[in-house]
Formats: structure tokens, C-alpha cells, sequence
């Protein structure tokens, strides 16, 4: 290994299918160690994951980097966004964590919806109407449903805060990921007191929300950690806000990610507020804003068809006349938490590529007419209109999500060379932190967003306005509690 040219940081990603840690080399960006291990997420009617077994994850994570984890100087976590963890009084889970992709909460976000006022209200105060996803939501519905164990909560955590806790042994969060709880107000930086009240959450369960830039602590002398005692810890963030982090993203410059969910963004100067629900007003991780959509049905909605097609997922094919809402799992953007999947236009002639094709195609759809929306939050985007999107997440090495992506969006598509780009974003903030710098600027000085651009195409309208068709008319059906 060539000796590194300055202090290393080590970036944590604890998402939705596995943890990947970073060791990084704060001079020059380049990555000198990287780990991974799983996690399992329950399947059926919820989608829980056990805090356990992230922190488990996370060490091993970072005893695979080898001896380089000890090496570094200070540490970040970013983590899957809006998960409920609730701890008790030990910090050991009292249940299993409810996920983000985890839909039994609809009914509760209803009435929550309704109690505060209306969808304008919450966008008004927290900058987003929260969907299923959001903390605060499945809050409401541990208290609804398992009482007992909203009771024995002594604290609530988001997965990021979980971990850096168990790191530190003391409670912090960050305004990014605040951002997605549904009970922190971006319109005055704070705890919300008045939906803790509707929510029945007590206030002194919550970790404070430090400012970005500021320490969460040092890593305590633990057993089975791979990171040296005293090493500092960033605040780490929502998973996302680490991606625009790990990109050293300017306001306007459009992303697109395709992980387990996939995600559309871009950071703002401006404070997002849509009342339509459709565009998350997230905080990012430095003092700016990151409207965001976000669907549940990517990567994964995708393999899955795949499998049940027995084909490869590269193994499409062009043309024919059908269409697919690939919404297996309920979807969040269209907000239809009780859809299933739907597929569309079959004929005699229909292969099986092309249903596969019809997949990609309806996963992608729903997060492009969703950019739209976000790139309206901030005028500066429309200066970036012409920039390529920068292709992100897992799906991002596939060649038919990045032809997709083109062929529905019209646009040039950059796919940065670097792929981890959540971990990344966390050693930036761990850089960031040790070095006094801007993680932004840290992030552009590792040249991270580089990679090949792809020239646009035309727009597929012909697939655009199939989908649009089937969607508007499908609506009934979607809406349907079965
Ligand atoms: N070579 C590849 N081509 C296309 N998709 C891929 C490839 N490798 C991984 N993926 C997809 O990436 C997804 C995981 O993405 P990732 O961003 O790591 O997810 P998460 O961060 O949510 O855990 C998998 O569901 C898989 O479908
Ligand atoms: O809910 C959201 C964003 O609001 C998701 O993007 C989660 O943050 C999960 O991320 P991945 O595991 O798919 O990266």
C-alpha cells in the first residue's frame, strides 16, 4: 500500500442492505481500506431490522478495512434515513428498528395530517408532509399497536444516532437527518413542541441536534472496536445528506440515486415547503436544504421482477406495449402506501425482456416526474438544467437503470467514478472535522463526482405518456386498501 499523504478518517454507511465502511486518506480523497457486511430486513407485512445487528455490522465493517481503521484520526456515520429505534434505559432495543420502507403507519400519517391542520401546515413547519416513512409516523403507530414497548422506551434514535452514540456514549443528531423525523421544524431550527404533543413523544427522549461542523465525541475505549479510543466523531447524518456531502454538491446540480430506494435531489439555498407532499424539505448536513422524493420501489422492485422473470438484470429488451407500476411494497412518491404492483398492455408479442424493461422504466418514471417538482424548489437549478444528472447508488452500475435513466430523461447522465458515495460523504464530514474545513470543499478537493458523461437522448414521450395514462387511470385501484 503507498503511504498515505495525510491523516486518514474512516465514513460509515449503515443503510438499508448492509453497512460499508471507507478508510480515506484526508489529502487526497483516495480510499485506502473499504468493508462491508449485511443486514436482514424482515420481509411480509413490515420492514424491521435489528439496531443490534447494524452496530454488530458496523465493527465488522471496519475490521475488515484492516489496520488503516485504527489509523484514522476521526470517524463518521451516515445512515439510513427516518428509522424508529427505541431504546431503553441500558441503550439495548427495545424491538426491532421500523424502517423507512416499512408502510403500516398509513393510517396513522392520516390522522396526524388531519390533527395538524392539513398537509400545508406540516409543510409549513417541518418543510414536508410526512409520508409512512417519517419517524413521527411510525411513533404514532408503536403507541397504537404495541403500547407496551412505547412505554418501555427511555430513548428514540434514528440509525445514525444509534450508532454514533454507541460510539461516544452520548446522545447527538444532526439536522439532516432531524429533517426526516417529522417533529424537528426547519422553519425555526428546533423540536416541534406541539407535534411532540400530538404524538405523544416525550421531548427529553430525543438526543440534541448539534450544529453542523460540531464534535458528537470521541470513541469510548470499547470492546471488538477496530477504532482507536479518543479517535474523534463527526454528528454523521441521513444517508442521503452524506451522498450530496460525498459529491461536493453545488445548489441546483440535479442527483439521482438508486439504492434500495431510490432518490431524486439537489441542494438549495432556499427552504423548502411543498404542500403537495410530493418533495421531502430536508435539511442537508452543512446550513443549506435538500428537497428530495423519494420512492420505494427501486433496485429491489426491479431484481425481483428479474427473478421472477428467472433473467439477468441486464437482460432487456426494447419496444413492445407494455407498461409496469413496479410498486410491490406500497409506494411513497406517488404517495399510494396500499399499491401493489401492476403491469399493463401485454400481448401475444411481448417478451420477457421487454416486461423487465417495462420495470425499469416504471421505477425510473416515477422519480423523474418527482425532479421536476424538486428542481422548482430553488431558481438556481434551472442554471443546472443543463448539467448531466449524477447517476448514483447501487443501480448505478447498471447499464439498463443508466440507459433508463437517460432514455426518460432526455438529459446527460454522469456516473462518478467513486462509488460509495454515502461513505464517502462521511469520511468528508470526519475530514471536515478534523481539518477545520468545509466538508463541501473537502469533497470537490477529492475530485469525487468525476466520471464518464453520458450524451443525452431523446426523450422517450412515447413511454412517458403510456405511463402517465395507465397511472391516472389506475388510480382507484392503486388507492385500494386491500
Ligand atoms: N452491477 C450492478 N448492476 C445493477 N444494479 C446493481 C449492481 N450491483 C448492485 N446493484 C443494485 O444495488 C442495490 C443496492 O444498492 P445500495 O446503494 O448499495 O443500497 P443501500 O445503500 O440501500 O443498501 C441492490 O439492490 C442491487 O439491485
Ligand atoms: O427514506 C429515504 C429518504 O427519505 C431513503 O432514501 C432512506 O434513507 C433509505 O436509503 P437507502 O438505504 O436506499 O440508501
Amino acid at each position: 500500500m503507498t503511504a498515505p499523504e495525510g491523516p486518514l478518517v474512516a465514513g460509515v454507511d449503515s443503510s438499508t442492505q448492509s453497512t460499508k465502511a471507507l478508510v480515506v486518506d484526508t489529502a487526497t480523497g483516495r480510499v485506502v481500506a473499504r468493508g462491508q457486511a449485511p443486514h436482514t430486513v424482515t420481509t411480509g407485512e413490515g420492514r424491521e431490522s435489528d439496531p443490534e445487528q447494524w452496530w454488530r455490522a458496523l465493527l465488522a465493517a471496519l475490521a475488515e478495512c484492516g489496520p488503516a481503521a485504527a489509523e484514522a484520526a476521526a470517524v463518521s456515520v451516515a445512515g439510513q434515513q427516518h428509522g424508529l429505534v427505541t431504546l431503553d434505559a441500558q441503550g439495548r432495543p427495545v424491538r426491532p428498528a421500523l424502517l423507512w420502507n416499512d408502510v403500516r403507519s398509513a393510517p396513522q400519517r392520516e390522522l396526524l395530517v388531519e390533527q395538524l391542520g392539513g398537509p400545508a401546515q406540516w409543510a409549513r413547519r417541518t418543510g414536508s408532509v410526512p409520508a409512512p416513512a417519517f419517524t413521527v409516523t411510525k411513533w404514532a403507530w408503536l403507541r397504537r399497536h404495541e403500547p407496551e414497548a412505547a412505554r418501555a422506551s427511555a430513548a428514540v434514535r434514528l440509525p445514525h444516532d444509534f450508532l454514533t452514540e454507541r460510539l461516544t456514549g452520548r446522545a447527538a443528531t444532526d439536522r439532516g437527518d432531524a429533517s426526516g423525523t417529522g417533529w424537528w421544524s426547519t422553519e425555526t431550527g428546533t423540536y416541534d413542541e406541539e407535534i411532540l404533543e400530538l404524538a405523544g413523544m416525550p421531548p427529553e427522549l430525543l438526543p440534541p441536534v448539534l450544529t453542523p461542523g460540531e464534535a458528537a465525541g470521541t470513541v469510548r475505549d470499547l470492546e471488538d472496536s477496530p477504532l482507536t479510543p479518543g479517535t474523534l466523531v463527526a454528528t454523521g447524518t441521513g444517508d442521503n445528506m452524506a451522498a450530496a456531502l460525498g459529491l461536493g454538491l453545488r445548489p441546483g446540480r440535479p442527483v439521482v440515486s438508486l439504492g434500495t430506494s431510490g432518490t431524486v435531489y439537489a441542494v438549495s439555498t432556499r427552504r423548502p415547503a411543498d404542500p403537495s407532499g410530493t418533495v421531502s424539505g430536508f435539511a442537508d448536513a452543512r446550513a443549506d436544504w435538500l428537497p428530495l422524493a423519494c420512492t420505494l420501489n427501486c433496485t429491489v422492485a426491479v431484481d425481483r421482477t428479474a427473478a421472477l422473470l428467472r433473467r439477468d438484470r441486464e437482460e432487456v429488451e426494447p419496444g413492445g406495449t407494455v407498461a409496469m407500476l413496479p410498486f410491490l411494497d406500497g409506494e411513497r412518491t406517488p404517495h399510494l402506501p396500499y399499491a401493489t404492483g401492476l403491469l399493463t398492455g401485454v400481448q401475444q408479442a411481448t417478451s420477457g425482456g421487454q416486461v423487465l424493461q417495462a420495470a425499469y422504466d416504471g421505477a425510473v418514471f416515477a422519480l423523474l416526474r418527482a425532479l421536476d417538482l424538486v428542481l422548482e424548489v430553488d431558481p438556481q437549478a434551472a442554471r443546472a438544467a443543463s448539467e448531466p444528472l449524477l447517476l448514483i447508488g447501487g443501480g448505478a452500475k447498471g447499464v439498463a437503470w443508466r440507459e433508463t435513466v437517460r432514455r426518460l430523461s432526455g438529459r446527460a447522465v454522469q456516473v462518478p467514478r467513486a462509488e460509495e458515495l454515502v461513505a464517502l460523504g462521511a469520511a468528508a464530514q470526519a475530514a471536515g472535522l478534523l481539518l477545520g474545513e468545509d466538508p463541501g470543499a473537502v469533497a470537490r478537493r477529492w475530485n469525487t463526482a468525476e466520471g464518464p458523461v453520458h450524451e443525452p437522448v431523446e426523450r422517450d414521450e412515447e413511454a412517458l405518456a403510456r405511463l402517465d395514462s395507465v397511472l391516472e387511470g389506475a388510480g382507484e385501484l392503486l388507492s385500494r386498501k386491500s
